[in-house]
């Protein structure tokens, strides 16, 4: 929606109900409003599209959609990392171009990568962290590595995780997996230098927020052979331009920004945007309150 016509839109409202990409939250959009506006409902896990310290000054509510996506969002994670791994894109590719044949029969011929057995770094244990640690834990990997802001003990223990520094998690992981928030702390994480400290045989799979890779950097990592894949959920910008350089990369797996895009989950996602929207408005304390 056009930015004038989303003020135009959000002018005199009590409550708010957003998404990534639809709706923002600012001071400027908090003044638009007007001073009635009570609570802003967030249909996502996420909220870096919402200045929530700004709607705290001003007294307005926000709430947001956690834990519901957390199996969705995992489910999509393993999804693309097997898609990068086996290279399914580019050998389903094969059979449209009718290239198969070509290969004779091979048994050297359509070979990708386990997972199993694989070393996998996390960055970011919250629940959507701990959804995929679950998982690759099933798929048997040889250990699984985590990394976040404050160490998660318990969760470690559960699981049998490991923590280790930025720098650590890079350099010993088969495949670096982005599950965090996007803050100042967490944007471009995963930059030139981070590549560099990748193995030459790592992949990476991005489920959180486009900013958190520095996607021209990845962009020469990748060309320049120094990590093999990498499958991306989320990218800069959304969407992306259909022939932008990472759509022509083989070895690059890109879905449309839908990690906890089921029937089931979105629904579940509404209700709960609906009820932190019901509780805003009637003053009661919200059900996945952010403020
Ligand atoms: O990106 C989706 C979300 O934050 O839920």
């Amino acid at each position: 929606m056009p930015q004038d016509e989303y003020l135009r839109r959000v002018k005199g409202v009590h409550a708010l109900c957003i998404h990534p990409g639809v709706g923002h939250v600012d001071q400027e959009v908090l003044e638009t409003a007007g001073p009635q506006l009570k609570v802003v409902g967030t249909m996502s896990v996420g909220y870096d599209h919402i200045d929530v310290a700004a709607c705290k000054a001003k007294g307005v509510k926000v709430g947001n959609t956690p834990y519901v996506l957390s199996d969705s969002v995992a489910e999509h994670t393993i999804c693309l990392a097997l898609m990068v791994l086996r290279r399914v894109p580019f050998l389903m590719g094969s059979i449209v171009a009718d290239t198969w044949k070509n290969n004779k029969g091979s048994a050297f011929a359509s070979l990708g990568a386990s997972l199993h057995g694989k070393t996998v770094g996390i960055i970011g244990l919250g629940g959507i962290g701990k959804a995929i640690a679950e998982r690759l834990i099933a798929f048997k990997v040889n250990k699984v590595i985590y990394n976040s802001r404050t160490q998660k003990p318990d969760v470690a223990k559960l699981l049998g995780l490991e923590f280790a520094t930025l720098d650590n998690l890079l350099s010993q992981c088969d495949l670096v997996i982005t599950s965090c928030d996007l803050n100042e702390s967490t944007k471009h994480i995963l930059n030139r230098e981070a590549f560099k400290k990748m193995k030459k045989s790592a992949i990476v799979v991005n489920i959180s927020r486009g900013p958190i890779i520095e996607q021209h950097h990845l962009i020469e990592a990748l060309q320049n052979g120094e990590i093999a894949g990498a499958g991306l959920d989320v990218m800069t910008p959304e969407p992306l331009p259909f022939d932008h350089p990472l759509t022509k990369m083989p070895n690059v797996v890109l879905t449309p920004h839908m990690g906890s895009a089921t029937w089931e989950t979105r629904m579940a996602m509404g209700d709960l945007t609906v009820k932190n929207i019901i509780a805003g408005l009637q003053d009661q304390p919200l059900p996945a309150p952010l403020c």
